[in-house]
């Protein structure tokens, strides 16, 4: 076997090689990818389906000075690979190693740092404008894009514009007819009727648009793919290739499994069996509470709806789409549609459970205050991942929705410190609470393995004490419980600290505040959120309005963006991991 791969560390090595051993090193690359990921884990499948475009792409165009944005990034392993980043590609996603999305300080070949979806043709329409400006009209700008991703509303407003420039760019839109999950929509149902009827093809959207259309085309076929992007790159002006490809190409289980294998964990790199994990004596999953929590009370209040932009799997709300799918909406990557049509429906008496990661609730922000606060409609949103989300990184941390969330009125905020709290408050939302609600709850697993209790309401703005102690009061959002508790454990004068769980980031336990600023020297607050307009803050500014003077020390997440690695390595760096928690209880003691 030729190894082809083993000398290529740039596009320049890879232009050395004759177009027909392109296949053979698109065989070689795969097999790269599967190896890495099989025990570094990682995002597979839309790698694995993008494998011959990458090598087309850094073929035909001259990249970097070609600009090429990858939409999401999720599927840039081989551009990665390919572009200088082979023999560190082992690190991926781990602490101080090579990220798992594209970034600009990564590399030059990255002009455009991705993660959340749809930004690909707004950033690379603004490339081209610029070019333009500058005086440089030779300079190739193109967006790969998947089906998915397109039928964001980002990316609609990017074609809209785009289409009445003269702007050099060249979008591709990898139509695998998957996202995560299976793609939804009227646009994936067009979609579909133009890879199998012609005459849609040459009547379609994107033309309407004013693209220049080409396709569809097979993705895999390495040689159309050379031979169609080389004619592309000669015509000026806004283009639009159409290609189809199949995630997981090359990796049986891979193409059978989608789903599973968007993201696998470890597997074996030969046969793609996944790794067994024991479930025996590990609680659950937060994301699988929220889900059959849903199921359990929607069986039972059927005004209950569950909507989810994008993420049924990775919500759970999965559950409620199987057991009663008239009642669960996935609407595709669209937070703010999902958001605003929760809104609509809390106005016609129903009682929207609206589950968004909490990193992709940033794009609803002004939906969250227009559409549902301002009309304080009582919508209960879920946003799972919150906090530090461990190995996807910046992107995707959910540590600043306390602090963007806090400022909006109207708008209860909560954060369970296991699952048995988040059932709770699920039952509580339904019961009808007159406000918005936002419910913010980990990434993985909780504490509890006996969590299915009977529910029990929860009496809005009020915290709890968890432990009793006379100097120090320490106060918690969420599972950071569970770090403070065995913070508290290390320390030799435990009965000098007090642990209160506030569980309301709004309203605040007011009536408790007063008590424990009465009662204590000394005052931590500890959250895994954003340190600046967070929980601590809150209390920070109760104390300077009750006029209060005491030590007050807020633990949180610093004023930086925080990098991939593993959840515990990074809250080692944030200081949120339980000794660090310990030594500052200490350092007031
Ligand atoms: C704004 C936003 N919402 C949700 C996600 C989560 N997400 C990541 S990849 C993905 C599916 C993308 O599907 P597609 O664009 O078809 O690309 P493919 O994985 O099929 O290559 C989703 C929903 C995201 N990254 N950004
Ligand atoms: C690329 C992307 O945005 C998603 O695939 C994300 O990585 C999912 O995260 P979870 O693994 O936490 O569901
Ligand atoms: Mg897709």
């Amino acid at each position: 076997m030729i190894h082809l791969l083993k000398n290529i560390n740039s596009p320049y090595d890879l232009k050395k090689i004759e177009i027909n051993q392109l296949p053979q090193l698109a065989k070689e690359l795969r097999e790269f990818i599967i190896e890495v990921v099989s025990t570094k884990e990682g995002h597979l499948g839309a790698s694995l389906g993008v494998v011959e475009l990458t090598i087309a792409l850094h073929y035909v165009f001259d990249t970097p000075d070609d600009l090429l944005i990858w939409d999401v990034g999720h599927q840039a392993y081989g551009h990665k690979i390919l572009t200088g980043r082979k023999d560190v590609f082992h690190t991926n996603r781990q602490l101080n190693g090579v990220s798992g999305f594209p970034k600009r300080t990564e590399s030059i070949y990255d002009p455009f740092g991705t993660g959340h979806s749809s930004t690909s043709i707004s950033a690379v329409l603004g490339m081209a404008i610029a070019s333009h400006l500058k005086g440089d009209n030779t300079k190739n700008h193109i967006a790969v894009i998947g089906d998915a991703s397109i039928a964001s509303g980002m990316a609609f407003e990017g074609l809209n514009h785009a289409g009445v420039t003269n702007a050099n760019i060249l979008i591709i839109l990898n139509d695998n007819a998957i996202g995560i999950d299976p793609s939804v929509g009227a646009l994936k149902e067009y979609l579909t009727n133009v890879k199998t009827n012609k005459k849609w093809a040459k009547n379609n959207i994107i033309k309407a648009l004013n693209f220049d259309y080409s396709g569809p085309i097979d993705g895999h076929d390495i040689k159309v793919l050379i031979a169609e992007l080389t004619r592309l790159k000669k015509i000026k002006g806004p283009k639009f290739l159409h290609i189809i490809t199949t995630k997981g190409k090359g990796l049986k289980k891979a193409e059978e499994d989608q789903v599973k294998y968007h993201a696998p964990g470890k597997f074996d790199k030969i046969t793609g069996e996944l790794s067994q994990k024991s479930t025996q004596n590990v609680p659950p999953k937060f994301q699988d509470v929220f889900g059959h929590t849903l199921v359990e009370l929607a069986k039972a209040n059927k005004k209950i709806v569950g909507i989810t932009p994008a993420m049924p799997t990775g919500s759970s709300l999965k559950f409620m789409m199987e057991e009663i799918p008239e009642r669960a909406f996935d609407v595709g990557i669209a937070e703010q549609h999902a958001v605003t049509m929760s809104a609509g429906m809390a106005t016609q008496g129903l009682i929207p459970f609206c589950n968004v990661y909490s990193t992709f609730l940033q794009r609803a922000y002004d939906q969250v205050i227009h559409d549902v606060a301002l009309q304080n409609l009582p919508v209960i949103f879920c946003l799972d991942r919150a906090g530090l989300v461990g190995q996807d990184g910046a992107t995707h941390h959910g540590v600043f929705d306390l602090a963007y969330l806090r400022c909006i009125p109207n708008l209860i905020i909560f954060a369970p410190r296991n699952e048995i709290e988040l059932r709770n408050i699920m039952y509580t939302a339904q019961l009808g609470l007159n406000h918005p609600i936002a419910i913010r709850y980990p990434r993985g697993t909780g504490e509890v393995l006996d969590w299915r209790k009977p529910f029990e309401k929860i009496t809005i703005g009020t915290g709890i004490q968890l432990k009793k102690g006379t100097d120090i009061a320490v106060l918690s959002v969420g599972n950071m419980a569970k770090n403070v508790f065995l913070a508290i454990d290390l320390i030799k004068d435990k009965n000098k600290i007090a642990h209160y769980d506030m569980r309301f980031i709004k309203p605040l336990d007011e009536k408790l505040l007063v008590k424990i600023f009465e009662t204590y020297k000394t005052i931590i607050t500890v959250e895994d959120g954003v340190i600046k307009g967070g929980f601590g803050s809150a209390v920070n500014e109760f104390m300077i309005e009750k006029e209060y003077k005491k030590n007050i020390k807020i633990i949180g997440v610093p004023d930086k963006f925080i990098e991939h690695g593993q959840v515990e390595e990074l809250q080692k760096m944030s200081g949120l991991d339980y000794k660090s928690i310990a030594k500052i209880i200490k350092s007031f003691l």
